[in-house]
């Protein structure tokens, strides 16, 4: 399973939140009037033990019904206020936020199209799934609610405080007693939490990839009958999991433990001293009350906080995670305008070499010194033992990787120094598994050229031999499962191989597409594949000699580097290796047919 390789960056929660401010900033207006409204809809809870006091030290000791009825109706209001104003906030912050997921979503995948086949060989799929699913989720739920109310909380315990100390500076100063030890152990806790809340994300994205492989690869599951053992290797990763949540559980009771009880010990001591102090003539009742009111109205805004840091945590994770991503340079575009006018000279490999990104430093080139000319017209089949660099040979001509040595041309122009459209346009490409989406038949063909007209699409599907189509209950308009998996391998092969010829593209790239046909298809494909092979300028990685017998000339790839060209009888006269090759192929044939 491919891993992530990017090392996460030790950025602290604020830094890593910052990040978001490209995205928050369209909505800025609408998040800080939801912070504002959620303000005063907070502070107005503090106004409560004031309209108690009045009412106590007033109408309650005058005996004024009258007074005490108006109070009542005060209090109502101010209820009532609070709870406006707070469904304010949620509809001034719901939609915009769901605009921000989307946008940061629609960003993540847009990029993850332009990133080199390289950085996808690397990250395992759902590593990158739970990063536009899970991650993104928590950050818009970040942003809606922990974001404005650590805000609010701040407002509100800053005002409240100044409110208790004028009532009592003496009983305020106890309050305030626990807030150094509680700032030392939120910070304590936000450095263990850290931790472990990104161990937590990676293995959701673990077991996401775990999931995505065994939906993909049912059929394998099924027909060795390895959904057992599937299950115990899910049911270990999700054990590890939960392992991982309930530390995380552990934490943040922990914290809020103490985040509860100390300030409920020193409003017990605030309690004890009050009351004292009203048996001793010093505060009146009413302030008394007001006191421990303000300071019970207190007491959520203090509680939420460990739970606010925690998710405001698990949000800084999400982002950092979301922006490993974000920030892997894309592929480059360095189209020049000064490159030569195109030749005739067909495809050139000058003293190619190239090594795989992640391959270990000292390990030889998996292709070293490639010097091959295709001439223009010509079809040149590349031959060569398993492993020996074919499929990776014929991936440098449409870029899929760089080159990390030598130049390869195409008519005269270095790839390098074509755009990525032109590239596109002069070169099609089709691989020895051929992938489909789920599209109809038809667009999964026109993704060869987007330009193609119908009857470019129906000279294609006869070039490929794929008119089996037109017998598909919707004909090209018929929807193809995911990954074609609704169709044979041999039709998924043709429609792959109509996707590449539609567009008619000078340059052919085609890594043994004829694999997956049975013998009298793979005839029929190869005599319409003839005549396309005869205007264009191809290279076809073949096993078989059928295939071979396509081309004009072959080389012979060994050990990534050209050790042979020639024709197939030539190199079959000479070389041993080629020899070797087309007989063995000739054995699985005959095998294969028996
Ligand atoms: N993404 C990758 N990262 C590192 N090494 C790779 C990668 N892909 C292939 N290789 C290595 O490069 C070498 C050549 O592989 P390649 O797929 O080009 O061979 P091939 O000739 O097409 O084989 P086959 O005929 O079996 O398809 C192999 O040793 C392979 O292990």
């Amino acid at each position: 399973m491919p891993r992530t390789d990017a090392p996460p960056k030790d950025l602290s929660a604020v830094r890593s939140l910052m990040r978001l401010w490209p995205y928050v900033r369209p909505v800025r207006t609408r998040l800080a009037s939801a912070a504002f409204v959620a303000v005063v809809a907070s502070c107005l809870g503090l106004v409560f033990p004031l309209v108690l006091k009045w009412i106590v030290d007033g109408p309650v000791a005058d005996r004024d019904t009258g007074g005490v009825w108006l109070g009542a109706f005060m209090l109502l209001g101010l209820g009532i206020a609070e709870a406006v104003l707070f469904g304010l906030r949620r509809w001034l912050v719901a939609r915009p936020l769901a605009g921000v997921e989307a946008a940061m979503r629609t960003d993540l995948y847009r990029h993850l199209q332009r990133l080199p086949v390289a950085f996808h060989d690397r990250w395992a799929s759902g590593q990158l799934l739970s990063r536009g699913t899970t991650d993104l989720m928590l950050l818009r739920m970040f942003l809606a609610f922990p974001l404005t109310f650590l805000l609010v909380n701040a407002v509100t315990i800053l005002a409240g405080f100044i409110i208790l100390l004028q009532q009592q500076w003496s009983l305020g100063l106890v309050l305030l007693a626990p807030v150094v030890p509680l700032v030392i152990l939120c910070s304590l806790f936000e450095t263990k939490y850290s931790k472990i809340t990104r161990l937590s994300q990676d293995q959701v994205g673990d077991l996401t990839t775990v999931v995505e492989e065994s939906v993909l690869g049912i059929r394998i599951i099924k027909g060795f009958g390895r959904h057992r053992s599937q299950a115990r290797a899910f049911r270990e990763l999700s054990q590890k999991l939960r392992g991982t949540e309930l530390y995380k559980a552990r934490l943040l009771a922990s914290i809020w433990a103490l985040i509860m009880t100390l300030p409920e010990v020193a409003i017990g001591a605030a309690l004890v001293l009050g009351t004292v102090q009203v048996a001793d003539g010093g505060l009146s009742a009413g302030t008394l009350v007001a006191f421990l009111s303000t300071a019970l109205a207190l007491r959520w805004p203090v509680e939420s906080i460990g739970f606010l840091i925690a998710i405001s945590q698990d949000a800084a994770t999400a982002t950092t995670r979301y922006f490993e991503v974000l920030d892997v340079a894309e592929e480059t575009d360095t189209a020049t305008t000064g490159e030569a006018a195109p030749d005739s000279s067909g495809l050139v490999f000058d003293g190619v070499e190239f090594h795989y990104p992640d391959a270990a430093p000292d390990a030889p080139p998996v292709l070293a010194r490639i010097d091959l000319h295709i001439r223009s017209g010509e079809t040149m089949a590349l031959v060569g033992a398993t492993g020996s660099g074919k499929t990776t040979l014929t991936a440098l001509v449409p870029r899929l990787h760089e080159i990390t040595g030598g130049r390869i041309t195409l008519d005269g122009q270095d790839i390098t120094l074509l755009s990525r459209e032109q590239l596109r346009e002069l070169v099609s490409v089709a691989f020895e598994e051929p992938t489909l989406f789920s599209a109809s038949v038809g667009e999964n063909v026109l993704m060869g050229d987007a330009g193609a007209d119908d009857e470019a699409l129906r000279r294609a599907l006869s070039v490929a031999q794929a008119e089996f189509v037109h017998g598909l209950p919707a004909g090209t308009s018929t929807q193809v499962g995911e990954q074609g998996l609704s169709l044979s391998g041999g039709q998924r092969q043709r429609l792959a191989l109509a996707r590449a010829v539609v567009g008619q593209p000078r340059f052919l790239v085609l890594d043994d597409p004829l694999s997956a046909l049975d013998v009298h298809t793979e005839a029929l494909v190869e005599a319409a594949l003839r005549q396309v092979l005869e205007s264009t300028t191809a290279l076809v990685v073949a096993h078989r000699p059928s295939t071979v017998m396509l081309a004009d000339r072959v080389a012979l790839l060994s050990e990534g580097r050209i050790t042979a060209v020639g024709t197939h009888h030539e190199l079959l006269r000479s070389n041993a290796e080629y020899a070797w090759l087309m007989s063995g192929a000739d054995a699985n044939a005959v095998e294969e047919n028996a």
